[in-house]
This record gives C-alpha cells, structure tokens and sequence, in this order.
C-alpha cells in the first residue's frame, strides 16, 4: 500500500490522539494504514515492550478465569512422585478433604503430587484447577483438571496461586515446590499478604528443614524467632486442610468473601 501525504482538513490539519499535528509534522501515513501495511517481519516478536503485553495478557486471562472461582486452596509437591507412592495417595486425600470443605483445589496442574491433589478434588465433586508452565520437558496439564490455564511466566502464574488461594498445603517436593513455599512465607513474613496459613504434610520431609530454620538461620540471626510459626508441619492430609480453613482469610466459611471485599489486607490505595 502506497504511503499518501494526508490532507485531512483545508487546513492541512492532523489529529492524533490529544495532539495537533499541522503542515510538517502532519504523518505521511495514519496508524490504521501501518498497522495493515505492515510486514517487519518477526524481530518484535522477542522485544520487551512485545513481552509486556503478554505479561499484561497473562494477567488478564488469568484474572478473567479465575475471578469467579471462589474459595480455593493451592496444593504443591512433587512433580515426580510416582502414582503407587504413599506421598501421591497422601496427595489424593488432601484434594478430597478440600474438596469436601467446599473449596476448589489449585494446583501446577502436572504430574506427581499435582495430580494426585487434582485427582482426590474431582472425585469427591470439588473444583479442580490446574495452572499450568510452559516448559522444556512439559508434561501438559493432567487429566483430573476441569479448569486448566496455561503460563508462559513463572511470576504470573505464581500470584495466581497466591491471589485466588485461602492458604498453601505443602507436600513433600524439590526445587519447584521449595520455590513455592518460601516465596509464601516471604510474603507472609514481609506483610505483603496476612492471615495465609501455610501447612506442610509430613514431618519425616520437612522437620529437618524446619529445625535447620530454627538453629542455624535462627541462631545466626537470619530470621527471626517469629518466623519459625509461619508454617505448621501435620502428616494427616485432613489436619492439613483445617489448619488452612481454620486461619483462612475469610475464617471457616468458604462463602464469605465471594462480593468483592478486601482480601489481601492491603489499602485501595495500594492495590
Ligand atoms: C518434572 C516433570 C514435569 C514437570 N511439569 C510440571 N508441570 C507443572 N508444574 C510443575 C512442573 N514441574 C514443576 N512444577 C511446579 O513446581 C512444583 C513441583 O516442582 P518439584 O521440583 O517437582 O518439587 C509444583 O508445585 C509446580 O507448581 C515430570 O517428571
């Protein structure tokens, strides 16, 4: 398409947006003309302010999915806890006591303990989400999740996790799962989210980190005393899920909170 010098007015006047374009700063094309003329190619595909708007996009969907979910608690551990292991029959049962404590149950939505959780909530009737990454080795999400999102960034999908979850229940997992524990407690331990109780299933995993936190970060002065309760350790998946109910944000009633009211503790002005 050929590019017109414009004369949209006797004047030679262009408006673009709030500005007044006249005699040379008039465009020799319009937006419209560039946005269907255009063949870059696909460099800007790979350019930050591309990035940005996906980022924004991710956050739009995500929202739009989940906004009307209700109550929910997110389930992590191990993506390789195989089916016939006791950690994924332990999985299955806190997707089932979730499930029948009237919440949905959000999880990475893969395999191992993921799917274990997934599979326990939709069993016993509950709402099963699974949030999903794009990854290398991706696994795609597992057969037990009814209402599956897809990310393509770690840092989207884990404020989903945070926003649209009453509190984490905490199996036995690796990196991925630590990331998702400790990144919780950051954000208990700093304020940014309050009354989010945080419980880990299965001592014989988590008491030896739990007593490292407590002699060596304690003792050399990285942490403080306090933050030794941000997280309770059970090995009874139905303990595990009353604890969460019992310190939830909205108290023991999934139906509260469900009109728009704050949630995250936080001012307007601030969110
Ligand atoms: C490793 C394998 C599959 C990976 N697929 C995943 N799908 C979804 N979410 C995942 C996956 N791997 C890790 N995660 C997230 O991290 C946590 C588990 O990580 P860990 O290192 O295994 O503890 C989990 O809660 C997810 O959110 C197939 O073997």
């Amino acid at each position: 398409m050929a590019s017109v010098k414009r004369g949209h007015s006797p004047e030679n006047v262009y408006h673009r947006g709030p500005a007044t374009l006249r005699r040379s700063q008039v465009p020799s094309t319009t937006t419209d003309q560039r946005l269907l003329e255009g063949n870059d190619g696909a460099s800007w595909l790979h350019t930050d302010p591309w990035r940005v708007l996906r980022i924004q996009s991710e956050f739009v969907e995500g929202f739009g999915a989940l906004a009307e979910l209700g109550p929910a608690i997110s389930v992590f551990g191990s993506a390789r806890t195989p089916r016939d292991h006791p950690t994924y029959d332990l999985g299955v049962h806190v997707g089932r006591h979730i499930a029948e404590a009237g919440y949905a149950c959000i999880t990475g939505g893969g395999p191992g303990v993921m799917e274990a959780a997934n599979k326990g909530a939709l069993e016993s009737g509950g709402v099963s989400v699974g949030l999903g990454i794009e990854l290398p080795f991706e696994t795609g999400l597992n057969e037990f999740v009814d209402l599956g999102i897809n990310f393509r960034y770690f840092f989207v999908r884990k404020t989903m996790f945070i926003k649209y979850a009453e509190g984490f229940v905490v199996l036995p997992g690796g990196m991925g799962t630590l990331d998702e524990l400790f990144e919780a407690i950051t954000l208990v331990q700093t304020q940014k989210i309050s009354s989010f109780p945080i419980v880990l299933i299965g001592s014989d995993y988590w008491q030896e980190l739990i007593d490292w936190l407590g002699s060596t970060a304690l003792g050399r002065g990285t942490i403080g005393e306090a933050d030794l309760s941000l997280v309770q350790i059970v090995d009874d998946p139905a303990e595990a899920v009353a604890l969460v109910v019992a310190g939830a944000r909205h108290g023991q009633d999934p139906a509260v909170g469900q009109d728009g009211e704050e949630v995250h503790g936080t001012s307007e002005a601030e969110s």
